[in-house]
């Protein structure tokens, strides 16, 4: 058993109708927030009701905080969990706020009432409403209150941020960064929003189609990726093909070539030795780089219609 995982999935598959996840491994740390990144359908969510025991792998196994899935009953383990899901769940429409605090007072025992009136001001939230009477991003930000009361060790978020505005992102950011401060926890979040990738992530997992195609150290990918911009007699396409890292080639106009590398360092010693002049630099968002990811495991748009679809 690995102390220093939050979560590890080995050899994952759990198959749908019309949807493979996996077969995947993968390892969470302890300690980070993990991002998970990839476009709608992918699996983001499927990953986490697997870790909740919502849904069983088709085979594989999956460790969270030390503890085999399935091996204790789901109350022993959801008490270290904070889990925010995509949607509100209909069931609770009708219940205060309030009352369903107390329902969670009453069931988790580290839950802690200084810290849940704390995040309710916070947050501007008023808790004697009925939860379908408050506003989608009101009803987000009471469920984020909720799962963060009980002082979990593990936070698994997906799309927190989903219906807030800028200043209520900006309290939810401040509050986890404080819960990370705490030391020895740890935060799984699946997102779209590139920003909270930046401001938040440790580590970002790119998922698509069911099949993750890589775990990457958040400041190690945004140095490590980068355009050049290059111009040199010599310039073409088949000289520039042999730079270090290199993924993409396109004529940006005269002699300048724009060149996707996710090796930037060696690739701008490699243009110094061959004399290779570097125009500009432009760094890379994360969607551009998934976008590359996407194309060279074969996700992408060019290689689908390689393939002769979409035409
Ligand atoms: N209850 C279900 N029954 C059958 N298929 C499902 C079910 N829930 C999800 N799926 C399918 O599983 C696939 C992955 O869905 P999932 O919700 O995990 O994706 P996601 O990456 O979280 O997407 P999004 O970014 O849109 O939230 C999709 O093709 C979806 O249609």
């Amino acid at each position: 058993m690995n102390e220093e995982l939050a979560l590890r999935f080995e050899g994952i598959e759990h198959r749908r109708t019309t949807f493979r996840l996996g077969p995947l491994s993968l390892d969470i740390p302890k300690g980070y927030i993990t991002a998970i990144v990839g476009p709608n359908g992918s699996g983001k969510s499927s990953l986490f009701r697997l870790a909740l025991n919502l849904t069983q792998p088709d085979s594989g196994s999956l460790t969270m905080l030390g503890e085999k899935v399935g091996k204790y009953p789901d109350e022993y383990m959801k008490q270290r969990i904070g889990y925010l899901s995509e949607d509100s769940s209909s069931h609770d429409d009708s219940i205060r706020g309030n009352s369903k605090a107390e329902f969670h007072s009453f069931w988790y025992r580290n839950w802690d009432v200084n810290l849940y009136q704390e995040l309710l001001q916070v947050f501007k939230i008023h808790d004697h409403q009925p939860l379908s009477k408050m506003s989608k991003g009101m009803r987000r930000k009471f469920e984020f209150t909720l799962a963060m009361a009980h002082h979990p060790e593990l936070l698994l978020l997906d799309e927190p941020s989903s219906g807030l505005d800028p200043l209520a992102w900006k309290s939810m950011i401040e509050v986890l960064h404080r819960y990370m401060d705490q030391g020895d926890r740890t935060i799984l979040m699946a997102t779209h929003i590139v920003e909270e990738v930046r401001r938040l992530a440790d580590y970002i997992v790119f998922i698509v189609q069911g099949q993750v195609l890589g775990v990457y150290e958040k400041d190690e990918l945004f140095s490590s990726w980068m355009n050049l911009y290059v111009s040199c007699e010599r310039a073409s396409h088949k000289s520039l093909e042999n730079m270090p890292g290199q993924c993409a080639i396109e004529h940006a106009g005269g002699t300048t070539y724009r060149v996707t590398t996710d090796r930037a360092m060696e690739a701008e010693q490699w243009c110094r030795q061959e004399d290779v002049a570097i125009v500009s630099r432009g760094s890379m968002e994360l969607d551009d780089i998934l976008a590359v990811l996407m194309e060279q495991s074969g996700f992408g748009i060019r290689a689908y219609e390689a393939r002769g679809h979409g035409k």
